[in-house]
């Protein structure tokens, strides 16, 4: 309901989601949820088809908390624990377990990082943004890449719907637009909080496996699981091919600082750690296969990669392939490792966490030209656009970026930062005009 919607109910209870073992309690992260839906409702109907399933997956979570195993449930980090060892997770709807509760988290839990990214846009937008454009980058860099087609288009078309970024603002109904920005401000770093601590559930022992590779295969614009190819030799792979090995070319405009310690908050609980690192589980089936298909993946090989490939014996490849049972690294991994895997490259987690200090990016210019350029995951979007403008000798006003692995992800907010638009290193982004055709 509208009225009784309050973001500082929000704010309270992703305050008390935290235990004081930093485990994130179901109970409250679910009570988050609830205010959240009960505000988009009041938005109009055409959220409805979001709302439904957003208040199927809570009540999911709430049905296994007041169940029989509720014990189990209080806590992402018991829930999880719970699940695994009792094999009650599977990947697919098909299987014996289709709602399992880790499941269901993990799309709300990917759901929580569009809101973050969502309403960071909105804490820092000026008075002629838009708050269609802040939610579809926020979904473009976020949510979408889980989502097939149809879903994209609905939602795409829901975010059309919404009001203006002053009429959205006293929606909110937390005062003056000065003080949802404040309150914005002190919510985000406990969604941050709760989001990191969810994502870095997972046993200390999968340590041990970080070696191993991941690659997610992207959907097809039908929602159908793209067919694994070896001959077919697109623009983009043309574009990506013809830098690799990319120089580092230095960017000529001084990088921006790291991020803020709020919003890379690492967990202290010593375990589980790294668990609901984003993943599409309907994939992981995919990567297991996949990880006995590397040979056949269309993308180069980077060398260092292939060092590391080569590290992790065949053996290990060969049982992963044939796991039937949900693992929790297969099951959990983060958008970023996402994001790289759909970039078409074979990632090792330790490679992720190197390459979190240096983006090499291809950059495809309004006028056709091509250049390779280093950056920060911090730098952002109007720094690659500023760039290109320097390497190139030419103005870009009024343009987007558009990634250019499945599925092209375009970003009209240019104060992202490459890494809230889940660019990793070696992207190959399109520097177009907004009105081209
Ligand atoms: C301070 C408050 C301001 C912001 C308020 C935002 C309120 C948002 C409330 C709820 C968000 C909805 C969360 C949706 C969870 C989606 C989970 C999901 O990915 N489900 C898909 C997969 O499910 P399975 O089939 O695998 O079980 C499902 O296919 C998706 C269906 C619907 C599309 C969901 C799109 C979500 C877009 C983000 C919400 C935009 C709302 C805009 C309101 C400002």
């Amino acid at each position: 309901m509208a009225d009784s919607f309050s973001l500082q109910n929000v704010l309270d209870n992703f305050k008390s989601c935290l235990n004081d073992h930093k485990e994130v309690c179901l109970k409250y992260y679910i009570s988050g949820w609830r205010e959240l839906v009960s505000f988009m409702n009041s938005l109009g109907s055409v959220f409805a088809f979001i709302s439904k399933d957003a208040v199927n997956k809570i009540q999911i979570l709430e049905n296994f908390l007041t169940g029989e195993n509720g014990t189990h449930y209080v806590t992402v980090q018991s829930m999880v624990k719970y699940e695994l060892d009792n094999e009650l997770v599977d990947l697919t709807k098909r299987g014996s377990h289709p709602e399992s509760g880790c499941r269901t988290l993990l799309r709300l839990h990917r759901a929580l990082r569009w809101l973050q990214l969502f309403l960071e846009s909105l804490r820092t937008s000026t008075e002629d943004s838009k708050t269609s454009v802040m939610c579809s980058d926020a979904y473009n860099a976020s949510l979408a890449q889980h989502h097939p087609w149809l879903i994209r288009k609905a939602t795409g078309m829901a975010f059309c719907a919404l009001p203006g970024r002053d009429t959205f603002f006293e929606v909110l109904n937390a005062g003056s637009h000065e003080e949802v920005v404040t309150l914005l401000g002190e919510a985000l770093p406990l969604i941050s909080e709760v989001y990191q601590i969810t994502e870095d559930v997972s046993p200390r022992q999968n340590k041990a496996e970080e070696g191993n590779m991941h690659v997610i295969r992207p959907k097809s614009a039908k929602g159908r699981t793209r067919p694994k190819v070896t001959e077919a030799c697109t623009a983009d792979d043309e574009l990506l091919h013809e830098n690799c090995p990319f120089p580092p070319y230095p960017p000529s405009h001084p990088p921006r600082p790291p991020p803020t310690p709020s919003h890379r908050l690492n967990s202290p609980s010593p375990s589980p750690r790294a668990f609901f690192r984003h993943s599409n589980p309907s994939s992981a089936v995919e990567n297991a296969l996949d990880i006995s298909l590397l040979s056949l993946n269309k993308y180069k090989v980077l060398p260092s990669i292939e060092k590391r490939s080569e590290e992790a014996s065949s053996a290990d490849m060969e049982e992963k392939s044939s796991r039937s049972r949900l693992h929790t690294r297969d099951f959990f991994r983060s958008d970023q490792e996402t994001e790289r895997a759909s970039g078409g490259t074979v990632r090792t987690t330790s490679q992720c966490q190197e390459s979190e200090t240096e983006v090499l990016l291809a950059l495809r210019t309004p006028c056709g030209q091509r250049l390779t350029c280093q950056f920060r995951p911090t730098d952002t979007l109007q720094d690659v656009v500023a760039t290109a403008e320097d390497k190139s000798g030419k103005r870009y006003e009024h343009v987007l970026i558009e990634t250019m692995e499945f599925p092209r992800r375009s970003f009209s907010n240019l104060n992202m930062t490459l890494s809230q638009c889940g660019v990793v290193n070696k992207s190959v982004l399109c520097i177009s005009f907004k009105d081209a055709p």
